[in-house]
């Protein structure tokens, strides 16, 4: 397929599995139900499957939300799996690989698979579409990405919301898009999954800028500051991997960006603002019970910058801050050490 032109509602999946069951692969599968797809939900813990699909509840991750009733929870890869037309996946990013091992031999050959997560792979760098084809052994066709400003618990009280889904084949895009949409969520499509990865993965260390400076104290011309001049930097960095500026004027950037920075519900900003209280780097990993995926993601993006001779002034502070040789304190939309003025 290499055009969305003939495609009609009817193409939406009919049956669809979300692989991981934390605040996102849960509100996803409801985004899914509610737009009319037979959802099944993989849980790691037999016990939060069983309370899927008992209780409707997900009690741990999305405290007084009801699900849909027709999402099934399992902790049985093959069930999940089986005749899956679209295969969401939303487990910590660091996990991925292994977890795709495991399913290597179940995902049903035609089936199109769909990465949630905003990382990038610790040590190689890769982004999480890049590992999805890796460990299946499948064409970018089949592959898509979705991002955008989707805080979990926003969206399941069915706040209205808006993504970007991004395949390197459009039809496969819109696909995905049409199964992804219902009245309180709507998908977009686009081609470049380079900046749509990368929006989210960067927008996460900017968000702990931003967390940072508000544990601080600092206020609303300092985050504001840091939330442009971080753009900048995500741009610079995801077009110097061959992503496209617009992306990241869109929806996986600064509209991620903007919902990030803003809201106390992101684990990120979370992460950032213990950080600026004075929290250790050890300290604020033993506190958070979810994924803070910027913790994570910075060493390899530098690695990747460096690469690539971009220059990224916060997220080089936010890495400094988490090794302990930076004073909160001391963060800044511009490197301390640098006198003279730029253009902006
Ligand atoms: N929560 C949100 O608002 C959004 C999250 N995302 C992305 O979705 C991805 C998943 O994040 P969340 O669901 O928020 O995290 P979470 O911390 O709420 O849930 C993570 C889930 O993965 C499971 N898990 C942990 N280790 C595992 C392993 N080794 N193998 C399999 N499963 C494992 C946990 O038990 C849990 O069910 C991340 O990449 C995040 O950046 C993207 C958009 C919105
Ligand atoms: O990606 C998100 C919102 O779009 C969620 O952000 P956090 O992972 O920081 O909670």
């Amino acid at each position: 397929m290499n055009s969305s032109d003939h495609l009609t509602l009817d193409a939406k999946a009919r049956k669809v599995a979300v692989l991981g069951a934390g605040s996102w692969g849960t509100t996803f599968s409801k985004i899914l139900a509610d737009g009319g797809a037979d959802v099944a939900l993989w849980a790691r813990r037999p016990e939060l499957a069983r309370e899927i699909t008992e209780s409707k509840r997900n009690s741990d991750y999305l405290p007084g939300i009801n699900l849909p009733r027709s999402i099934r929870g399992s902790s049985s890869l093959e069930k999940v799996l089986d005749g899956a037309e679209q295969v969401f996946l939303s487990v910590p990013s660091q996990t991925l690989r292994d977890n795709l091992k495991a399913v290597r031999d179940l995902v049903p050959h035609d089936a199109i698979v769909v990465s949630l997560m905003k990382g990038v792979e610790k040590g190689t760098g890769y982004r999480m579409s890049e590992v999805i084809e890796q460990e299946l052994g499948i064409g970018d066709d089949r592959v898509a990405v979705v991002s955008g400003p989707n805080l979990a618990l926003e969206i399941a009280k069915e706040q209205p919301t808006a993504a970007v889904v991004s395949s390197a084949n459009l039809a496969t895009a819109t696909l995905v898009a049409m199964t992804a949409t219902n009245p309180y969520f709507r998908s977009f499509v686009n081609t470049d999954v380079i900046g749509t990865e990368f929006g989210g993965v960067l927008k996460n260390l900017i968000a702990v800028a931003i967390g940072i400076v508000d544990g601080v104290g600092y206020g609303e011309n300092t985050k504001a500051s840091i939330i442009t001049r971080g753009l900048v930097e995500m741009t610079d960095f995801a077009v110097a991997f061959g992503g496209r500026a617009e992306t990241l004027a869109g929806l996986a950037g600064l509209g991620d960006l903007i919902a990030t920075c803003e809201s106390s519900l992101s684990r990120n900003n979370t992460a950032g603002r213990l950080l600026g209280q004075g929290y250790t780097f050890s300290d604020v990993v033993k506190q958070m019970n979810q994924t803070a995926e910027g913790l994570s993601s910075v060493a390899p993006i530098l690695e990747l910058a460096l690469s690539k001779g971009v220059e990224m002034p916060i997220v080089s502070q936010v890495a400094e801050v988490l090794a302990g040789t930076m004073d909160p304190r001391d963060i800044a939309p511009h490197l301390t050490t640098d006198p003279m003025p730029q253009g902006e």
